[in-house]
């Protein structure tokens, strides 16, 4: 893939891209997490990345939303469907859903969203994904006991890219490859020329060493798993309280989480567990063993009445003998007993198993002596002895579950994305619970748009007291209406319907058909009249649309306040008449529709939000746009509500102004 191809990709962040491990998935699914493990690329710039590549994808490079209102809608929508995300992930990655006139884009999320909408999640599994990111890789695993060794410069660089954990030392031949396993613990030499040299320590030759790198460093999977425990943890969660098929097995991957340690060391492993308290421990045995061994004796040598003959103990002392001979000749049995006792103290105190048992009843000699003494160098024995087990078996045990763990790396990532993906899909079911979303049939090319039953979510009410509104539109049409009867919030209910249907996504109506457009020119209502310059470019920016407006819908909010009533409504009539020329689809609302009407050469529809009448004062609207019915205005209404309540010529005269 041409990533410079890609819509805002630039030289620099292609060759970050490049760097990723499958780049070309990442951006055809969106993947802004998987993107955003590029160097440099933020989860923000991911979602334009993913967002240009779905555009070249599909051929989808015009903009749709042509003016800032359109705009505003947009991220309002957006922002309505990003508060029901929990990750960050989700978040982001709903930046890549945008409107667009490409039907393939628009199929390609409507067949998302059937699924999406199936959804279902309890506040538990909501929970569980809060926990959930995206898989971090540790970029600071050292490991400074071993090392590689090459002659070659080449050599050198490829293997420092491969494995970047272990130090890459370049030799000139067997003799520095010893004078290395002076320092480091295991030197592995990456050459094949090496094969078969014979130098002290523990040198291996392994010249595939580079493609195997998880038996060279067993660290990096552990590093990895055990830096992503939790994520991982929490993904598991989501998979079980909800209905995602897991991509692996749960359980066996969650056995293999346990076996690891935050620090990237195994637990959970009894025998490695016993041994290296042994070596912790064996210092204090000892001398628990030796004072109980003395203890014995002590109370023994208390205890016994020795009679000695008198020649025996002539001949003792003209021996020069001590009273260890005694103790030999007297005690014997005693002494046997309370040095059986230290061992077994020992042996039982340390839990060892019959090998290590052996050296460890060397610790005390079979020679009668008071005190008791241990031997240093049958300890030594017992600590080397125990060491080496403990070492050989972390080792083993590491190497087995890092290339168990290994294995599963493709699982895990693949069971992070769904749980994050799950967290996308939940984030569009419930803004379509929420709003009561139905799909909309979208796809004609009669630039029409027929709503029924649309509730706005951009409306300043609770959504359960928006009344819904029918409304359909094609051509050009005026809407009329009483003040804040919701001539505004009827032209962001069709901009809203609109774009959330071009982005693929369901809409808040009992039912809706939306054609499909090229895009959205959607003017907000001008504040207060505009100034000569200001004027100017306003006509300007109508030209344009209403020379290359087809395909267009156009939605405009009270354009007469950019100049006085008069002229306003010949401008608006001419902007009408040339969008009714060139085919666009076309609401204005104003309050001149009559005027405009009046002026325009073409038999303009005009659409009315009425007021049904005053109820304690109070207008009580028809929301939906009546057909072809310029609606009456607030003041008539107000001139009306007098009429009825006093009968007075003056009121009546008022009201026949209004026939
Ligand atoms: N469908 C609806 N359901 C409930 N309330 C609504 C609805 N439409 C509009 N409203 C309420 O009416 C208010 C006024 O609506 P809106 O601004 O759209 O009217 P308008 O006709 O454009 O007013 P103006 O004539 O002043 O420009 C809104 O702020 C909202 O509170």
């Amino acid at each position: 893939m041409e990533f410079e191809a890609i819509p805002g990709v630039g030289k620099k962040t292609a060759t970050a891209l490049a760097e990723l491990d499958d780049p070309e998935r990442a951006l055809e699914t969106g993947d802004v997490a998987a993107l955003s493990q590029a160097p440099g690329i933020t989860q923000g710039r991911a979602a334009r990345i993913a967002r240009g590549a779905i555009r070249q994808e599909h051929g989808a490079n015009g903009e749709f939303l042509a003016t800032n209102r359109a705009g505003e809608i947009y991220r309002e929508l957006l922002s309505l469907l990003q508060e029901r995300t929990v990750t960050t992930y989700a978040e982001r990655r709903l930046e890549t859903f945008f409107p667009t006139s490409a039907e393939s884009r628009v199929k390609e999320v409507r067949t998302f969203v059937e699924a999406a909408i199936e959804r279902e999640a309890d506040a538990e599994a909501l929970d569980a994904l809060e926990a959930v990111k995206p898989l971090d890789e540790p970029s600071d695993v050292r490991v400074r006991d071993r090392c590689l060794a090459t002659t070659d410069a080449e050599r050198y660089q490829e293997a420092t890219e491969a494995i970047p954990e272990l130090s890459v030392e370049v030799v000139e031949d067997a003799r520095g490859l010893a004078e290395l396993a002076r320092g480091y613990s295991t030197v592995i030499a990456i050459d094949e020329a090496f094969a078969g040299v014979d130098v002290e320590g523990d040198v291996r030759v392994n010249p595939s060493a580079l493609d195997e790198p998880v038996d060279i460093v067993p660290e990096r999977p552990l590093a990895f798993f055990a830096a992503n425990r939790d994520r991982l943890r929490a993904a598991i969660r989501v998979h079980r309280l909800t209905d995602l098929e897991p991509p692996c097995d749960l359980d066996a991957l969650e056995t293999a989480l346990d076996r690891l340690d935050t620090d990237g060391t195994v637990a959970g492993d009894d025998e490695l567990d016993r041994l290296s308290t042994a070596v912790d421990d064996l210092d204090a045995a000892v001398s628990t063993a030796e004072s109980v061994a003395n203890d014995h004796l002590r109370q023994s040598i208390r205890e016994q009445d020795v009679t000695v003959e008198g020649a025996d103990l002539l001949s003792l002392v003209e021996q020069g003998a001590g009273v260890d001979s005694l103790l030999s000749r007297e005690l014997a049995d005693e002494y046997a007993e309370a040095v059986d006792d230290a061992r077994e103290e020992l042996i039982g105190s340390l839990d060892l198993d019959s090998g290590e048992a052996d050296i460890a009843r060397r610790t005390f000699g079979d020679d009668p002596h008071f005190p008791v003494e241990r031997n240093e160098e049958a300890i030594s024995r017992l600590r080397e002895e125990l060491k080496t087990t403990r070492d050989r078996r972390a080792t083993r045990l590491k190497r087995d579950l890092a290339s168990e763990l290994a294995d599963e790396r493709a699982d895990a990532e693949a069971l992070v994305r769904a749980a994050l993906e799950l967290d996308v899909e939940l984030a569009v079911a419930r803004f379509a619970d929420d709003f009561d979303c139905t799909m909309p049939d979208f796809g004609g090319d009669e630039g029409r748009v027929a709503i029924d039953g649309g509730r706005s979510p951009l409306l300043d009410v609770p959504i359960e007291d928006v009344d819904p509104v029918d409304y359909e539109i094609g051509g050009v049409a005026l809407l009329s209406g009483v003040n804040s009867g919701g001539k505004t919030s009827t032209l962001d209910l069709v901009a809203a319907v609109t774009i959330l249907a071009h982005m693929g996504l369901p809409v808040p109506a009992d039912a809706a058909r939306v054609d499909r457009f090229e895009d959205l020119h959607y003017h907000a209502k001008t504040q207060g009249t505009l100034d000569a310059g200001a004027f100017e470019s306003t006509v300007r920016e109508f030209a344009g649309l209403a020379t290359g407006g087809a395909g267009s819908l156009v939605l405009v909010d009270e354009l007469e306040s950019i100049t006085e009533p008069g002229a306003s409504a010949k401008i608006i009539a001419g902007i009408l008449e040339a969008l009714d020329e060139n085919g666009a689809t076309a609401v204005f609302v104003s309050h001149l529709a009559g005027e405009i009407r009046e002026t325009a050469t073409f038999d303009v529809a005009v659409d009315g939000i009425e007021a049904e009448g005053l109820v304690d004062g109070e207008l009580q609207v028809n929301r939906s746009p009546v057909k072809d019915h310029l609606a009456r205005s607030t003041p008539e209404l107000i001139v009306e509500k007098l009429a009825g309540e006093h009968d007075t010529e003056f009121y009546t005269a008022l009201l026949e102004k209004f026939e």
